[in-house]
């Protein structure tokens, strides 16, 4: 399958399972792998028939402007739904790493993989 892919976006946001978590901005760091049939934007040149990178960032960013997470599950969940509402995405891989949670790791994080029928039967299911 064609993919789109954006590697290393880091979003500042405040996430945590503890309370002091809460209140500091912290980066996470994405990679995506979005997987759509690149061929009609080959053909025509044209953006509006692409899978427009910059708008998923942008996409993400309104995300976590809206919404506070604790787990970085619950927030790679919501990424992929919101992703799979706003875009024509066929499949989507997403990893998110929080670079120093801890302190003996490079990283930590969680990495999902959903298609788009994984969501048909369940509808939005309010994650
Ligand atoms: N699987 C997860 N484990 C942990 C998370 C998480 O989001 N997913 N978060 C934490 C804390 O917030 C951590 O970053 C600092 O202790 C711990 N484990």
């Amino acid at each position: 399958m064609d993919k789109v892919f954006i590697r290393q976006l880091e979003i500042q946001t405040h996430i945590g399972v503890h309370a002091w978590e809460h209140h500091i901005r912290r980066p996470l760091i994405l990679d995506l792998d979005l997987g759509v049939d690149t061929r009609e934007a080959a053909a025509s040149d044209h953006i509006r028939d692409a899978l427009d990178y910059k708008a998923v960032c942008d996409a993400i960013e309104r995300l976590v402007r809206e919404r506070q997470f604790q787990l970085l599950e619950t927030f790679a969940e919501s990424a992929a739904r919101r992703l799979f509402e706003e875009f024509p995405l066929l499949s989507l891989r997403l990893s998110v790493s929080k670079p120093g949670a801890v302190t003996a790791a490079r990283t930590v994080g969680v990495e999902i993989e959903r298609r788009r029928e994984d969501y048909a039967v369940c509808g939005r299911g309010g994650v």
